[in-house]
């Protein structure tokens, strides 16, 4: 968390990446696992969804949420996201961090 940031939401999720080659989700920083996923809201108005790796505590997602971004709900546990060729997807560990997530991501948006 960046100075000036702070953390108006955190869940459980599997971060995963859409690999177009394999046609396969791969999970982001290659290890299988969950992820502490937080949604930071910075004072200049700006919002991040940053991921560490609950087992190897790397970052596996640092995504600057930008305006218009359409959040995908596939499924009420799988919510995904398309930006600049890549494809991000959230395996949550409950349809209630789901939707926990979804709302903090939805609150964001409508202030970008
Ligand atoms: C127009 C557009 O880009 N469309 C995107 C979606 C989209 C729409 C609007 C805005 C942004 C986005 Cl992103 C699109 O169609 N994409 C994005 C890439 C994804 C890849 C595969 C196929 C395979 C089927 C489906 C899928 O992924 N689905 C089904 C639920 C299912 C749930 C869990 C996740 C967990 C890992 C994998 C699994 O179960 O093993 N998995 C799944 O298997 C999960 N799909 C998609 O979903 C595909």
């Amino acid at each position: 968390m960046a100075d000036g940031e702070q953390s108006i939401g955190q869940v459980k999720a599997i971060v995963l990446l859409y690999d177009d080659n394999s046609k396969k989700w791969m999970p982001s920083g290659g290890v299988q696992g969950f992820s502490l996923v937080h949604l930071y809201e910075n004072v200049n108005g700006s919002y991040r969804i940053v991921g560490h790796h609950c087992q190897t505590r790397q970052v596996v997602i640092n995504f600057s949420i930008p305006k218009g971004l359409n959040y995908h709900e596939a499924t009420p546990t799988f919510h995904q996201w398309r930006f600049k060729q890549l494809v991000y997807g959230l395996n949550f560990g409950s349809e209630e961090d789901a939707a926990v997530f979804s709302a903090a991501v939805k609150g964001a948006l409508c202030t970008l």
